[in-house]
């Protein structure tokens, strides 16, 4: 196990480069599963998530060929086999594993899946989507076992808007019989890029992307090539990270209205940024300004650049606001950015942040991914050193995050932990 370390104040100049989207690879990786031949991914991040998802492919018996960003996969050989533990309590996605395996198989038995403690994530949306596409299904010691005697379309409206269920329906009902119809849909880039990857392997949908998604259930899906979205999380975090300590960064490979919501309040806040194809370029210039965000589903503000927004927040003049609408208890971090001396109270679904501070190194936990990437950024900006642990939860999520933040100039560092250090991190 390691700790990272981040020596503050270092200016931010330069390019990085951003991965693949995260939130699209672990649902493309499962839906390869629904291919008689070999699929093709290319730009993959090299994430821990990624390395999971592959290796459970394999476990049921997926060929995987990987070479440098792009993956090979081959289902043919593939068996229903029961997944109830082990790997795929590790990260949200395996349930992406549900969807595809009864799609293809009729039958599937997958673990509840983990990922991060954000508060309460239920799977009664996937769930009740299942149903009615004809599946029984049952929760027996922590599994979900899910059965069906054939997959029939049907209309399906969502009761919460759920980026997960929407792409778990789908993965199902594209080899259901008939016509689905998913109502109050997630509309999030991620979705139109597993309809695509979908559509190339001969699936028949139109209005990813939109609230309603129409299905034509299809016999049989084949092997194809695709190349992956960037990861608007990932784009959005370095963003932020150049907003807060950068004189000249450049994005490269985003796709900006991806990003429009953090551009948008980044701008309200007194930052430069001009958006070119496919880069961004951040070039702080004054003094920040406080301002409220509120996460909402797509388009809106990302819950998952909500935490690396309250670090940047803490420099800014004024007093800002800061409300999950998604994900109400996503405030793990606070407690940890107070410890570097920021001042925010938390409030029901809002934090409060009140600015500026100049924050403190000192030794914190990243409970979570984007808690992580919150404490990274208030490294970069604080005096001295700071010492994170939890760095698991960062490497499901960010990809060469020491090299690509020390092409730019900061100073970041791992190091092992001790024996002690290690007991310490397994029993807090
Ligand atoms: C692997 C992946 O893509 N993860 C993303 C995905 O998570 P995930 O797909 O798990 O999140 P959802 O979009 O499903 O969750 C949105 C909201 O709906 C609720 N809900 C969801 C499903 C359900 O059956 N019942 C229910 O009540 C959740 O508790 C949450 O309050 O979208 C989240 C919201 O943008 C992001 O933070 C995660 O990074
Ligand atoms: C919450 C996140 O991931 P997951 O859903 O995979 O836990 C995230 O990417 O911020």
């Amino acid at each position: 196990m390691e700790k990272l370390f981040v020596e503050g104040g270092k200016k931010l100049n330069g390019r990085v480069h951003i991965g693949g989207a995260k939130n699209s690879a672990v649902a493309l990786l499962p839906a390869t599963i629904l291919a008689d031949s070999e699929v093709t991914i290319e730009g993959l991040p090299d994430i821990s998530d990624v390395e999971t998802l592959s290796a459970l492919l394999e476990d049921i018996g997926g060929v995987v060929t990987k070479e440098d960003h792009a993956i090979k996969i081959d289902p043919s050989q593939m068996m229903a086999m029961p997944l109830p533990n082990g790997k795929v309590k590790t990260l949200r996605a395996s349930y992406y594993f549900m969807g595809a395996m009864l799609g293809r198989f009729k039958k599937a038995v997958v673990g509840l899946p983990g990922g991060c403690h954000l508060g309460p994530r239920p799977i009664d949306q996937h769930i009740k989507g299942f149903e009615a596409l004809g599946a029984e299904v049952s929760n027996e010691q922590g599994a979900i076992y899910l059965r069906a005697k054939e997959l029939k379309g049907a209309r399906i409206y969502m009761d919460v808007v759920s980026v997960g269920a929407t792409i778990n329906i789908m993965l199902a009902a594209v080899r259901a019989k008939g016509k689905t119809v998913i109502e109050n849909a997630a509309k999030e880039p991620e979705i139109i890029d597993v309809a695509t990857l979908l559509t190339s392997m001969g699936a028949k949908i139109k209005g990813a992307g939109t609230d309603v998604i129409r299905i034509e259930g299809v016999d049989q899906l084949s092997g194809c090539m695709h190349t992956i979205i960037p990861d608007r999380i990932e784009a959005g975090t370095y963003t932020i990270m150049a907003a807060a300590q950068g004189e000249e960064v450049y994005i490269d490979n985003v796709i900006p209205q991806h990003l429009e919501p953090l551009i948008a309040k980044l701008r309200e806040m007194g930052i430069d940024i001009t958006e070119d194809e496919e880069s961004l370029i951040i070039r702080p210039k004054k003094a920040l300004s406080a301002v409220d965000i509120k996460t909402l589903v797509h388009p809106g503000f990302p819950t998952d650049l909500q935490q690396p927004f309250t670090s940047l927040l803490t420099k800014a003049e004024g007093t800002a606001i800061v409300t999950d609408t998604i994900y109400s208890a996503r405030f793990k971090h606070i407690d940890e950015l107070r410890r570097m001396n920021a001042k925010i109270k938390v409030e029901g679904a809002s934090a409060i942040v009140q600015g500026p501070v100049q924050l403190q190194g000192a030794k914190v936990r990243a409970t979570d991914l984007r808690a992580g990437a919150a404490l990274v950024v208030a490294g970069l900006i604080a005096d001295g050193v700071t010492e994170i642990t939890g760095l698991e939860h960062i490497d499901r999520g960010y990809e060469n995050l020491i090299e690509k933040l020390e092409s730019l100039g900061a100073k970041i560092w791992r190091e092992s932990m001790t024996k002690e250090e290690m007991l310490t991190y397994q029993n807090n």
